[in-house]
């Protein structure tokens, strides 16, 4: 989504300062009533929007301007607010860049952190937010990073400029800290702040001697799901913008600071960049030479450079041009007024920064979409030709392959975060290096002492870092073996009892005790070298973190409260010695305005005097406040360090519960190993004497069997002798048969035979029944 945005442009008029109505100086501005425009002499310019000089208040800037930018940024656009004009016109006022937490004068900066912090915090719920600022400031024609504390200590290595692919414009190794709160981003504005340059002139106390350039950069990951599909700004899942707010140093003349020497220098400087960046805008803002795409010098300064996307590129810019009312400014401000209006006429392209992947994912998507209905059209009414749908898969095709692209892309990227990652812990130790070295400032240790131990104790913390890893590192191999010693036990018992049920049924019971005992046994020795691994290693753990606690304590204990009833007493001093001054200032202007004849010469000279003397004074005041915002600055570090050392004593803590967690979690385990153990050998109780039963059994039908054999044997032999009885019988009915017609011939004798028969007759009948119910008796059996 592109948008096309001309530069917006406000005027600020700041009231007359002391030194201006000491002089006696008049407003030489005037605001039309109820127009955004302004008139100086014969001269009548039109703005976006004037304030100050009995237009609207200065208060109402940021409302006006500068929300509506921090909107945008939200919604994926750059943008940027610019400070302009001539020294000591109030730019560094009106943007609040010597913010710091004490003391606001309601600069735009500190309302920009607020509402930006207000907003995340109400839709925080729904996305996530990685916001970053980076503070730079160019100073002779150099890139200095205001936030690299190295460049404090060490000389200030340049930072260099450089060109993205996409003719973007970058600062290679430029700070970017990442914070959370509103405080954090205030600090480092402090922070940076502290360390700009800055120096005394005739017409600025505290004249800023550079170009600065606060950068808050947003990246926002839309969690939640898109609930308004039509605009297309809020739906975009990654968004990331930066709002740059640049604070000028004043245009100036040598004549009237006062510069000589290195201010001399300073000021050629400022001057040469402003220059460059007028003719920026002169190119931009000249429509013919726009529409005739002439050539824009952006490269003629570094200022022009690093505003190129804010001036006719893809940003949407307001500047702010500060000016004096004082009518001995009268030709400063004009100038001011006409840079101004120039600026007006640039047109500048906003565009939403997407994040490249979301964005072409984006395309991809709406592609393929694309491609579908089509698809479904042609399928639908039956007369696509071969030819298009060989297009649509040739497109497919090709989506597919970028795709593929794309995730490549992401590995590539996850690599880089992986390398990022290990810089992190690099700057993790270098910040750990600073904190020791202000720690070693605060006991009052000399530079030479602390380099000379700077290595020791640069080294000790590296140690002390890299042990919190092992330590942490530690912990999680111990909890992952826990975790897999659990599982291990849990799928063996189910292993066993799936076992037992079959063994019980199937094997004898003594060859399944013996596998089983062995197994039992090889189990028991595996838990107990486990055990005492732990033990070892808990006992360990132990050790390191009870030495770290102690170490720790030192650390934090180290003379905190005398220190800090030190600086304590050190700010009182200057806050005291800062408030005799300004009462000597008082009773100077107060003198100043008894002097009753200005044209008497000695009253001219002991003017002249007084205002020498007022400047120095308010030099003085000057170097006292800053002197007095380093020990603030110190009392906030040591304050912030004590909390750094706390914090780690609570992460030793945390620590130290886990592994008292870990030591529980061994006790538990064990007890339930015990448990298992007792039920297994109840099992096996069980199992063995149910076998001695079974063999009791096996006896008892062995022993019955032996009785029903011999039995069996002795009705055999009995029926044997039967069979044979029988066969006599037989035998002897045949021979009685024989004899019988014989015998039936005779009279006497002949009757006697016969009844001989009968009676043998009968007898063999009876025993042929008995034997045979006999016989029947034992097949019965
Ligand atoms: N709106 C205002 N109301 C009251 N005092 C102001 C206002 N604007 C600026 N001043 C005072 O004017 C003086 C100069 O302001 P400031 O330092 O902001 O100027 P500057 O434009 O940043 O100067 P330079 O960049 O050249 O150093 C300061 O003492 C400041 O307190």
């Amino acid at each position: 989504m592109e948008s096309s945005d001309s530069v917006r442009v406000a005027v600020n008029i700041r009231p007359l300062i002391t030194t201006e109505l000491v002089n006696g100086c008049t407003d030489c501005i005037t605001v039309v009533p109820g127009e955004p425009q302004v008139q100086i002499g014969s001269h009548s310019f039109t703005y976006d929007y004037v304030y100050g000089g009995g237009g609207p208040p200065p208060s109402s800037i940021y409302d006006d301007c500068v929300d509506p930018l921090v909107d945008a940024v939200f919604r994926g656009y750059n943008a940027t607010v610019l400070a302009y004009g001539q020294t000591g016109s109030g730019k560094t006022y009106t943007m609040g860049t010597n913010y710091n937490d004490e003391e606001s004068n309601g600069g735009i900066i500190p309302k920009v952190m607020e509402t930006i912090f207000r907003r995340v915090g109400e839709v925080k719920n729904s996305t996530e937010f990685l916001i970053r600022v980076s503070f730079i400031e160019i100073f002779k024609e150099e890139v200095f990073d205001l936030l690299d504390s190295k460049s404090t200590t060490l000389g200030r290595p340049p930072i260099q400029i450089r060109e993205t692919g996409s003719g973007g414009i970058t600062l290679s190794g430029v700070t970017e800290a990442e914070v959370r709160t509103k405080e954090e981003m205030a600090s480092n504005l402090a922070r940076g702040s502290l360390s700009r340059a800055t120096g005394s002139t005739n017409m600025n106390s505290q004249s800023s001697r550079s170009h600065a350039i606060f950068t808050i950069s947003i990246e926002q990951n839309k969690t939640g799901s898109c609930l308004s599909a039509v605009n297309n700004d809020i739906c975009d899942d990654i968004l990331s913008a930066k709002l740059h707010l640049v604070d000028l140093a004043g245009s100036e003349r040598a004549k009237r600071t006062g510069a000589n020497g290195t201010r001399l220098k300073e000021g050629i400087n400022i001057n040469k960049g402003l220059l460059a960046l007028g003719n920026v805008i002169s190119a931009l803002g000249d429509e013919r030479k726009r529409k005739e795409g002439g050539h824009v010098p952006y490269r003629d300064s570094k200022l022009a450079r690093l505003l190129q996307d804010s001036l006719g590129g893809n940003n949407k810019t307001v500047m702010i041009a500060c000016v004096s009312p004082a009518d001995t400014n009268a030709e400063e401000t004009l100038n001011t007024l006409k840079y101004a209006n120039r600026a007006r006429n640039i047109q500048n392209k906003a565009v939403i920064n997407r994040d490249p992947m979301a964005a072409q994912l984006q395309t991809m998507r709406s592609q393929i979409e694309h491609l579908q209905a089509e698809l479904l059209f042609y399928r639908g009414d039956g007369n696509g030709s071969f030819d298009e749908l060989q297009i649509l898969k040739h497109k497919v095709s090709l989506l597919e392959a970028s795709n593929g692209e794309l995730r490549q892309e992401l590995q590539e990227r996850r690599l880089a975060s992986e390398q990022l990652a290990q810089r992190a812990l690099e700057a993790q130790a270098e910040k750990e290096k600073l904190v020791m070295q202000i720690e070693a400032i605060r006991n009052g240790k000399s530079w030479d002492e602390i380099e000379s131990n700077q290595n020791q104790d640069f080294d000790l913390m590296k140690t002390y870092l890299l042990k919190i890893q092992e330590l942490e590192g530690e912990l999680i191999r111990l909890k992952s073996l826990n975790s897999s010693k659990c599982r291990r036990i849990s799928d063996s018992v189910v292993e066993d009892e799936d076992g037992t049920s079959k063994n019980s049924l199937f094997s004898s019971g003594n060859d399944y005790l013996s596998s089983d005992d062995i197994e039992d046994n090889e189990k028991e020795v595996k838990h107990s070298t486990l055990q005492e691994k732990l033990d070892r290693e808990l006992m360990e753990l132990d050790k390191r973190l009870e030495q770290k606690e102690a170490e720790m304590k030192r650390f934090a204990s180290s003379g905190t409260s005398v220190l800090k009833q030190l600086y304590e007493k050190k700010v009182n001093e200057l806050e005291h010695e800062k408030r005799t001054l300004q009462k000597e200032i008082e009773e100077l202007r107060h003198n100043l305005g008894n002097i009753s004849s200005p044209s008497d010469v000695v009253a001219q000279k002991l003017e002249e005097e007084y205002l020498h003397k007022l400047n120095v004074l308010e030099s003085q005041v000057a170097e006292l406040k800053k002197k007095q915002d380093v020990h603030a600055q110190l009392l906030r570090q040591k304050q912030k360090s004590d909390e750094a050392a706390k914090r780690l004593q609570d992460e030793i803590q945390r620590i130290r519960s886990q592994k008292v967690q870990l030591q529980q979690k061994i006790k538990q385990e064990a007890e339930q190993f015990k448990l298992w153990k007792a039920s297994r050998e109840k099992e096996v109780q069980q199992l063995k004497k149910e076998g001695r039963r079974n063999e009791y059994e096996m006896h008892k039908l062995l022993a019955l069997n032996q009785r029903q054999k011999m039995v069996l044997q002795r009705k055999t032999e009995e029926s044997a002798m039967a069979t044979k009885r029988l066969k006599e019988l037989l035998e002897s009915r045949k021979a009685s048969s024989r004899e019988a017609p014989s015998a039936g011939n005779g009279s006497g004798p002949g009757v006697q035979a016969i009844m001989q028969t009968v009676e043998h007759e009968l007898e063999v009948t009876v025993r042929v029944h008995d034997v045979r119910s006999q016989y029947e008796r034992q097949m019965a059996e």
